[in-house]
């Protein structure tokens, strides 16, 4: 049996591939590999790992129909035309649970870096602009006690409120699709609408999917409903917010800071007044990059790939 991988995974997930007897071909180079690399790569391979953000739409999945499976090194899968692969037999596999806690470990960092402007001030000091001892006049705000807001409380969104409750006694709201009885139980979290989330929350956090539903759901007018002290955070897909009106929500001063795990598109340009600005933290799509859930995460992928080479159904299927 012979697998692609279009990008990097742990070693340890390699060496489990190998042990399954399984051959594998891996993209090796810094650039993303294109479309048709991608179609051209898996010619005559019988699965593939998707590592980062290939598209696996209709074209590609009608040019590969011969893929037993597809083993997401992600559980997003907003990049993944479900119905086709569901049509053409393709089994599609992700990565859900293991990554809960780094992802929410991201945002944490980012809410706490926003309030105090840690990313500004680390780059003032690389700039030489710390002169002496005087309180900066790059005030900070506090977290602690104040309410935070999570919109899709899922596995991640629980993982930060957990935290959040334990180490700063953060109020928690949240809006979801559904009613999440084991937050509340736990930690008292509290179901609001939309236009409460927007109207109570000091930190707002973005957990959802990104689908028809949640793309571009974050835009000027939405921002404008938030207290201007607010500080919105996004791990979950950078086109659930949209850009430009964020910048113009941080400019105009509709809200107070924005800490960014995603970005639309990504990379993003260095040029980008996002990355200038004092209550800003922007990080490169970083939420799972620690050895240990990058392990975990190989772990599953190669069970995912294992089982749909076999034809079984996949342990953790989209
Ligand atoms: N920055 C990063 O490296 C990472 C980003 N992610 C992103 O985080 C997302 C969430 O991951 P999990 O928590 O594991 O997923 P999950 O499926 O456990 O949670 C998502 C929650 O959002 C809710 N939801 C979906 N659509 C909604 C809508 N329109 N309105 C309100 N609620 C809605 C769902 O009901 C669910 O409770 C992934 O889809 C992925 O895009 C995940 C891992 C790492
Ligand atoms: O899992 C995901 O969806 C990611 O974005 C990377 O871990």
């Amino acid at each position: 049996m012979k697998v692609f991988i279009s990008g990097n995974i742990a070693p340890i997930g390699l060496k489990q591939l190998e042990d399954n007897n399984i051959s594998i071909t891996q993209w090796k180079e810094e650039r993303q590999i294109t479309a048709e690399e991608l179609v051209q790569a898996c010619k005559d391979k019988d699965g593939l790992i998707s590592v980062g953000p290939n598209r696996i739409d209709a074209a590609f999945l009608n040019a590969c129909k011969h893929l037993k499976v597809i083993a997401l090194h992600s559980v997003g899968f907003d990049q993944v035309d479900i119905t086709e692969a569901k049509k053409l037999n393709i089994a599609i596999g992700n990565t859900p649970g293991v990554l809960s806690s780094a992802t929410a470990d991201t945002a944490f960092l980012l809410m706490l870096a926003v309030s105090r402007k840690a990313f500004y001030l680390h780059k003032k000091i690389i700039n030489g602009g710390w002169k002496n001892y005087e309180p900066t006049p790059e005030l900070g705000i506090e977290i602690n006690g104040k309410t935070l807001g999570i919109f899709g409380l899922g596995k991640i969104g629980l993982e930060l409120a957990k935290k959040c409750a334990a180490a700063y006694q953060m109020k928690i709201i949240y809006h979801n699709r559904s009613r999440n009885q084991e937050a509340e139980k736990e930690i008292g979290a509290e179901y609001v609408s939309f236009e409460e989330l927007l109207a109570q929350s000091d930190v707002l956090s973005v957990h959802t999917a990104l689908t028809a539903e949640t793309k571009d759901k974050f835009t000027l007018e939405v921002f404008d409903k938030m207290k201007p002290n607010a500080i919105f955070i996004n791990t979950a897909r950078g086109g659930i917010h949209n850009e430009k009106d964020l910048i113009k929500a941080l400019e105009d001063k509709v809200i107070w800071g924005a800490g960014l795990d995603v970005t639309n598109p990504e990379p993003m340009d260095k040029s980008n007044p996002l990355l200038s600005m004092e209550s800003v933290a922007v990080l490169p799509h970083i939420g799972s990059a620690t050895e240990e859930t990058r392990d975990a995460m190989a772990k599953l992928i190669v069970e995912n790939i294992v089982a749909g080479l076999k034809g079984e159904k996949l342990p953790y299927q989209v």
